[in-house]
């Protein structure tokens, strides 16, 4: 009969309950030691239902606490909201990663931009590689800060973040600060200690900001180590009453003087000298020196005197503004815009060549400098390379105030550029009396450096070189002090040659030629 009734069951199974689809859910209630015989068939069919149900429950259960989330918003948490490309942004994220730093389990992972991870071994192997950053993703975090309970958001990515070339990964959404309480004024702390958090973090970089690719806003194209002032080697006394200047200058004191005798409390400086001489490095020298950051403007890559007040107008007051190549500007004093034969026929503008030629008009700059978009308490550096053709309204006194020339180097110089070349590095640790130098025997003494130092200048023509010719040499002999010291001669006779020839010198099938 057992039988009978087992090959009736057999028989049916498309009639038993378990068969349909429950086979695993036997299973799994036969290895949990549940007597499946004694289940309800109703029970099971309420823990089904049940099941089904959860995730309309918890789709309502979370629009019910958005619900609730918006009144408190409302009604109890007091908010500030920064948008995607807002520098603030940047800060605020990575303040809140390094504060109470947590445990992640979600990253957004994206190809490395700013700088090589050197950990990275596939990345190291194959140079143009670039390993992969990843960050914590997270959309909203809740945490205390000074007593007081915060949370953050972060909504809508924003897509001009992604497409910005500098785009470092952190920051792009818009975020969104919130306290409990009536007032923003836990917020603004909060975002206070982000900012000098961020201060902090780049104390030892010169920010350089450029325009951005389409020319329609500024942005941190670079994060350049501070270097020292003296690491340019110029004519000492120009240099210290340079320092002096401007440490003047940016006293607060200063400040009040000019405003209460009513001058404008801005000062310009020029640069001039030939190619290679320090320009540029002295100008970033001096924006690590005082803390500043650094507006780069290319003059000739300028579309328009519009193009170049509008970009005045966005720079903040306190900086450091370097105008390079002013010599590029059109001399003829016109705002007009210019059609293409009139730029052809202007003054100077041929003479620098069209490579070099700008739409920006004398006059659009004279009234960047003085005008009504003028900023009170900036630096105005500019840079040429042909003094001579720069028209006295640009460099008078008040537009600039001081005339600085960097020009070829002298021996004294030239000493102190082989000490600092060969000087131990201070960021290295070991013995800072004692020089290394991998081919001169592992290290040389100082003193012998210093020797070597005044041999070597002894070889150099006085204001014959550039600076930039000399580090070129230097690059080629960091591996020995001794090798620079003797190979100098025949090196500066090369060069000096090399420069009455004049042109440009090319290898073609490894014979050097001349054009
Ligand atoms: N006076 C100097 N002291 C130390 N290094 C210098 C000096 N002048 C130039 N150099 C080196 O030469 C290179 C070029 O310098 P830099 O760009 O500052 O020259 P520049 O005068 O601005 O040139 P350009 O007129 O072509 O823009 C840099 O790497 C810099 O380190």
């Amino acid at each position: 009969m057992s039988l009978l009734h087992q090959g009736h069951l057999g028989g049916n199974r498309l009639l038993d309950p378990w068969n349909h689809g429950s086979g695993i859910m036997r299973a799994v209630l036969d290895r949990l030691n549940w007597n499946t015989s004694d289940l309800d068939i109703t029970y099971v069919g309420s823990l089904i239902a049940i099941v089904g149900a959860a995730p309309a429950g918890w789709r309502l259960l979370r629009s019910a606490w958005h619900e609730v989330y918006s009144w408190i918003r409302q009604f109890f948490l007091a908010s500030v909201t920064i948008p995607g490309g807002d520098p603030i942004n940047k800060n605020l994220v990575k303040w809140l990663a390094s504060y109470r730093p947590r445990h992640h389990r979600t990253f957004t992972g994206r190809t490395e931009v700013t700088r090589g991870d050197a950990t990275d071994r596939a990345a190291s192997l194959k140079k143009t590689r670039r390993a992969v950053q990843y960050a914590p993703h997270w959309d909203s975090r809740w945490f205390f800060y000074d007593g007081r309970l915060f949370l953050a958001t972060r909504d809508n990515f924003s897509s001009s973040a992604m497409s910005d070339p500098a785009y470092d990964g952190i920051g792009g959404e818009e975020l969104t600060i919130s306290c409990l309480g009536r007032s923003i004024e836990p917020v603004q702390k909060l975002i206070d200690a982000a900012r000098e958090y961020a201060d902090r973090q780049t104390q030892y970089f010169v920010i350089i900001y450029g325009r951005d690719r389409y020319g329609m806003s500024w942005q941190p194209k670079m994060r350049k180590p501070i270097r020292r002032l003296d690491t340019v080697h110029f004519d000492d006394s120009i240099k210290q009453g340079l320092l002096e200047d401007i440490r003047k200058y940016l006293d607060p004191r200063t400040q009040r003087r000019y405003q209460s005798r009513s001058m404008p409390y801005r000062r310009g400086f020029l640069f001039y000298g030939p190619p290679g001489t320090g320009k540029t490095s002295l100008s970033t020298a001096l924006a690590g020196e005082f803390g500043l950051d650094l507006y780069e403007v290319k003059i000739p890559s300028i579309a328009s005197d519009a193009d170049l007040e509008q970009m005045f107008q966005e720079i903040p007051p306190q900086c450091i503004v370097l105008l390079e190549d002013i010599d590029a500007v059109w001399i003829e004093r016109s705002t007009r815009p210019h059609s293409p034969d009139r730029r052809s026929e202007r003054s100077g503008g041929s003479e620098r060549g069209g490579n070099n030629a700008s739409n920006v008009t004398l006059s659009g700059v004279l009234n960047v400098l003085d005008g009504v978009g003028s900023q009170e308490g900036r630096i105005v550096i500019m840079t040429t390379n042909k003094p001579e053709s720069l028209d006295p309204a640009l460099i008078r006194p008040g537009r600039v105030d001081m005339k600085v020339f960097l020009g070829n180097i002298s021996r004294k110089s030239a000493e102190q550029m082989f000490v600092r070349m060969f000087s131990p590095d201070e960021f290295s640790s070991g013995d800072s009396s004692r020089a290394v130098g991998q081919r001169d025997g592992g290290a040389v003494n100082m003193d012998e450096i210093r020797r070597l130092a005044r041999d070597f200048a002894e070889a150099i023509p006085e204001d014959v070189l550039t600076p930039s010719q000399l580090q070129g040499f230097f690059q080629l002999h960091l591996d020995s002090a001794h090798d620079a010291a003797n190979g100098i001669v025949s090196w500066v006779e090369k060069e000096v040659a090399r420069q009455a020839e004049g042109g440009f010198e090319f290898l073609e099938n490894g014979v050097a030629k001349r054009v």
